[in-house]
């Protein structure tokens, strides 16, 4: 919810269009439903939860769109069977790794377009890439795009976590501390384990001080004192910061879907 864009919506209502919701891995299995209903009641009512590392339902896709596109008079164009498809969404979402997994399953080819962990690897349109021969498919990766304006704090926050903006411009401590509660409202209290605290907390400074001292997370601090200097250990809570998002980012802090 959080990363659609309402100018795209508006611009390419009237094609027949697809929503991918990526990830399905790192996202509470039990809201699908909950997704699904609250996308209807939008209008939107083909989606597909995917996974790309797997290619876990993207053999729904190809089938799919042939089905949309037959079913729209716009499209019917008996001379031209191909099918040219742009996939758009956020920045870190899978776009490239849908391009790459469709290609595995349909052709049997690998890597195509790059993929990578921080948003804003794909930068300029590249040329439509073959994904299946029968029938003929090309897709079109474009880079990640957000909406020129976020609808509220806790939106931008929820991209942030996604990793649909880059973490600097946010703040990691920030950012970490939106996440702890996240966590607490939903109960998903697998950080405690994770970093052997003995309770929930929503202090954020005291959960990341378990996460700096499991994690060794400590920096040498130089400190002044009368008599000449002392080197002294202090946990480094920026670098703690930085690994509660990452656990949080590859799921070992629990399926948690933010919308
Ligand atoms: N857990 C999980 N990670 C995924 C999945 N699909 C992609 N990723 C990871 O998400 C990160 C971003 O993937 P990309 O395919 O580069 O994303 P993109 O949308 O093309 O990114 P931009 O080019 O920045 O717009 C990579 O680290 C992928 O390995 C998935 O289904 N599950």
């Amino acid at each position: 919810m959080s990363g659609r864009n309402p100018v795209l919506q508006e611009v390419l209502g009237i094609r027949p269009h697809l929503l991918v919701l990526n990830k399905m891995d790192l996202a509470d299995p039990h809201q699908q439903s909950r997704v699904l209903e609250q996308l209807r009641q939008q209008g939107c009512s083909h989606v597909v939860f995917t996974e790309c590392q797997r290619d876990t339902n993207v053999e729904k896709i190809v089938p799919l769109f042939a089905k949309l596109v037959s079913s729209s008079p716009r499209y019917h164009r008996a001379e031209n069977a191909e099918y040219n498809i742009m996939v758009i969404g956020v920045p870190n979402v899978g776009k490239s790794s849908l391009i790459n997994s469709l290609r595995r399953l349909h052709l049997k080819k690998g890597k195509a377009t790059a993929v990578g962990g921080e948003p804003g690897v794909t930068k300029a349109v590249l040329t439509r890439i073959q994904v299946c021969e029968t029938p003929l498919v090309y897709l079109l990766d474009t880079p990640g795009v957000l909406p020129p304006k976020l609808v509220s704090v806790e939106t931008g926050m929820k991209l942030a976590l996604c990793g649909a903006i880059r973490d600097h411009l946010v703040g990691e401590d920030i950012m970490a501390d939106y996440l702890l509660y996240v966590l607490n409202r939903q109960q998903q209290f697998g950080y405690m384990e994770r970093y052997g605290l003995p309770e929930a907390s929503d202090n954020i400074r005291h959960v990341l001080k378990y996460v700096a001292l499991t994690l060794g997370k400590t920096q040498k601090v130089k400190v002044l004192t009368g008599t000449g200097n002392v080197n002294m250990m202090m946990l480094n809570y920026s670098a703690a910061a930085y690994e509660f998002l990452r656990a949080f980012r590859a799921g070992h802090l629990g399926r948690v879907t933010l919308d």
